[in-house]
């Protein structure tokens, strides 16, 4: 794993092929940190012009929906990045196919879609970026699982490899290992967000005013992710000094444990994959 080496500027204009949360978190996250120029940044979506005005006025992006002038940035794009959803991707592939070029690059952030599916939907052996990011990439601290096609040469891998270095961590995994990376770090945030809605709400039921229970309950997160970080130490052994025996903690634990804290998590990091495994083979069915 690496985390944010010294960034290299990307010349390269980059196509995001949808234009929702994932590719804007992308997006803010690359140009807040200068490593692309945003007219470098070419934004494409099917529609609601409203979505890319606010793009556009936001980050300085070019943006489209125009169906000629999509299929002209699509042609010309040394990297067009395909963030539409998983329902959505089957029928932009099959068009967006017969239109590239061998060496143009695609990378994919859809949650499931394999590479050879992408592969097989294009019908050409283009050279595919497997990645499963996460919205933390918007300020930098993203978390980004990374597989490549046997087509991507060491160009490829550096570009597609700046691309998500430059809004945080990256780490290149073997694709079969994509769908348990989405349980953990592609849902994660939304695991962690849960527990924070929990806590505020307990702060808020046992009287205190939303404003401190919210403020308490986010430093208390980031504090815990950052003693991970910065000590070494495992969060088991970290959980052990908050917890006296007898005391407050270790009662509130009892209750986590009572409703299978653990193995709950665990039991909903897996359904995540499962179910990131189920819409890989809805799309697999559009081969057939
Ligand atoms: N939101 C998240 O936390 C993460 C999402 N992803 C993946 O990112 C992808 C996008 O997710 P979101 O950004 O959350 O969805 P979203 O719904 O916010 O954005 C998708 C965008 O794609 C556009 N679109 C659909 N078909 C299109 C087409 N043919 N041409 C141009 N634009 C088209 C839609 O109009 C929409 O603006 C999904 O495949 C998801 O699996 C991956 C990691 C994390
Ligand atoms: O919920 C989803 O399907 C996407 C994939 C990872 C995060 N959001």
């Amino acid at each position: 794993m690496c985390q944010q080496p010294s960034i290299p500027l990307i010349n390269h204009n980059i196509v995001f092929y949808g234009a929702g949360s994932m590719a804007e978190a992308i997006v803010r996250g690359m140009i807040s940190r200068s490593v692309v120029s945003s007219d470098n940044i070419i934004m494409l979506n099917r529609s609601g012009s409203e979505r890319l005005a606010e793009l556009r006025s936001r980050y300085g992006v070019i943006g489209s929906n125009d169906s000629g002038q999509k299929t002209e940035y699509l042609r010309n794009a040394p990297v067009i990045v395909l963030a539409m959803k998983p329902k959505d991707a089957a029928e932009a592939l099959r068009s967006l196919g017969p239109i590239l070029s061998a060496n143009q690059l695609i990378v994919s952030v859809i949650a499931g879609l394999s590479i050879r599916t992408i592969q097989g939907l294009l019908g050409t052996q283009q050279p595919i970026v497997r990645t499963m990011p996460n919205t933390s990439s918007s300020i930098g601290l993203g978390a980004t699982g990374i597989s490549f096609s046997k087509q991507v040469d060491e160009n490829g891998r550096r570009l597609a490899l700046n691309i998500f270095e430059a809004v945080g961590l990256t780490t290149v995994i073997d694709e079969e290992r994509m769908e348990t990376l989405t349980g953990i770090s592609g849902s994660g945030p939304a695991y962690i967000y849960y527990m924070m809605e929990a806590m505020i709400a307990a702060g808020i039921r046992g009287g205190l005013p939303v404003e401190q229970s919210t403020e308490l309950t986010v430093q208390t997160v980031l504090g815990a992710a950052r003693m991970v970080q910065q000590t070494g130490e495992t969060p088991a052994a970290l959980r052990k000094k908050v917890t006296s025996p007898n005391g407050s903690t270790q009662a509130a634990l009892e209750v986590l444990d009572k409703g299978e804290f653990f193995e709950t998590v665990i039991a909903a990091v897996n359904r995540c994959a499962e179910r990131s495994r189920e819409m890989g083979v809805a799309l697999e069915q559009e081969l057939k």
